[in-house]
């Protein structure tokens, strides 16, 4: 009997001992296939150790020299992401990657999450990737608010548009040469870049992502009758200068012929929704801030004051900083301290050609279901007609 039970006890052993080897040997090839490589870029990536797991969630991954945009939604660990995206296949390639490209400055958010490295502690002015990105939409008041934003002694902001992540750019220039363009910034400043094309060329979502997914994101909408009107008035003055036939505002947006609207060309832009359900599918909500662009044309503090709460910076800008111009008819910006006056240039604020009330009314008409599956979509209500 008590040699059964030595036999059985033995045989109990060395079971458990072979699963335990079978299981760690498992593991091993596993973590081998799946988790190491890229948990490893997701390190580079400073992707791993911070506890902020929805940031890890959408972070940006280097694998076999490729660069992935990451869309695994939901609270994962670095290496959980690596396979769950992997093997879901959630995630983009977006392109192989440039000779310099380089890891971004970190958002002042997340930088209490990283380990200090020197450009952190430099206190000299230097050019840093933005960590807030104005993203259009074209026509709706970007460069205005730009200006705006920067009078704000915390947000440093590019007075051009480099298109860096839209089709045209981003296969010329690594992320070097884009670094290298952004006006000089001290440590705890913001760097913001505007370019109207990224809200619609849906791979600089992802090309964004891949920078910096913690990057703070600002979508100008207006109400899509005055855009498109603006529009129109941007591409006549275009017409104009070329010297070709310039075409009305109804001719362009409807035809006689079938007596119907052109829809294509209303709703490339005049319906918001298709670009902002792919930049959700990117980026988190919250991560996604969208300004009123008539309400910065009536009253731009209200507008201002939202983005300051937005990035975390104290209430700075104010009625000190600002004027009401009766030649321009628009506001325009005042520097507290010299006085000095400044309005946007003569291409912004343009004279727009006159379009009857009914015409305008029916194409309100048209946009309306877009305009409501817009305001489901994001959460909010606009006063558009
Ligand atoms: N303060 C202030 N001053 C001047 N203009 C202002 C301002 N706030 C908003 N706007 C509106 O901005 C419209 C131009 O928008 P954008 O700068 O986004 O145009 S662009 O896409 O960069 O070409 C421009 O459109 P138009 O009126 O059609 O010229 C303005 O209506």
């Amino acid at each position: 009997m008590r040699h059964y039970f030595r036999v059985q006890v033995s045989s109990l052993v060395s079971l458990s001992v072979g699963l335990v080897l079978i299981s760690s040997i498992l593991t091993f090839v596993l973590t081998l296939m799946f988790a190491s490589p890229l948990a490893e870029v997701a390190r580079r990536f400073h992707l791993t150790g911070h506890g902020d797991e929805r940031e890890v969630s959408t972070g940006a991954l280097i694998h076999n020299g490729d660069i992935y945009s990451l869309r695994a939604p939901g609270a994962l660990g670095a290496s959980q992401i690596s396979q769950s995206a992997m093997q879901k296949n959630q995630s983009v390639l977006i392109r192989h990657p440039k000779k310099n490209d380089l890891d971004p400055q970190p958002a002042p958010w997340i930088r209490r999450f990283l380990p200090a490295d020197d450009s952190q502690k430099s206190e000299q002015p230097q050019s840093r990737a933005p960590q807030c990105i104005l993203l259009g939409f074209a026509k709706c008041g970007t460069s205005a608010l730009l200006e705006f934003l920067d009078l704000h002694p915390r947000m440093v902001t590019l007075d051009w548009e480099p298109d860096y992540f839209c089709d045209r750019m981003y296969k010329k220039y690594d992320l070097k040469w884009y670094v290298g363009r952004m006006p000089p910034s001290l440590p705890g400043q913001i760097t913001i870049e505007k370019s109207p094309c990224y809200i619609v060329e849906h791979d600089a979502h992802l090309r964004i992502h891949a920078m910096n997914s913690s990057v703070k994101l600002l979508v100008l909408v207006r109400d899509p009758v005055t855009r498109l009107i603006s529009e129109h008035a941007h591409y006549a003055s275009f017409q104009h200068y070329w010297g070709m036939p310039s075409q009305s505002f109804e001719d362009r947006f409807y035809s006689n012929k079938t007596r119907r609207f052109k829809t294509n060309m209303i709703l490339k832009v005049g319906d918001y929704s298709p670009h902002f359900q792919h930049l959700m599918k990117v980026f988190p909500r919250d991560q996604i801030l969208i300004v009123d662009g008539d309400k910065l044309i009536t009253n731009p503090l209200s507008q201002i004051s939202r983005i300051e709460t937005f990035l975390g910076l104290p209430h700075t800008i104010s009625r000190e900083d600002i004027y009401f111009d009766r030649e321009k008819a628009f506001y325009c910006m005042k520097n507290r301290n010299t006085g000095d006056r400044k309005c946007m240039g003569k291409s912004k604020g343009r004279q727009h050609e006159e379009v009857s009330e009914e015409f305008k009314l029916r194409l309100a008409d048209f946009l309306k279901p877009y305009n409501e599956n817009f305001f489901k979509l994001v959460g909010e209500r606009f006063n558009w007609i």
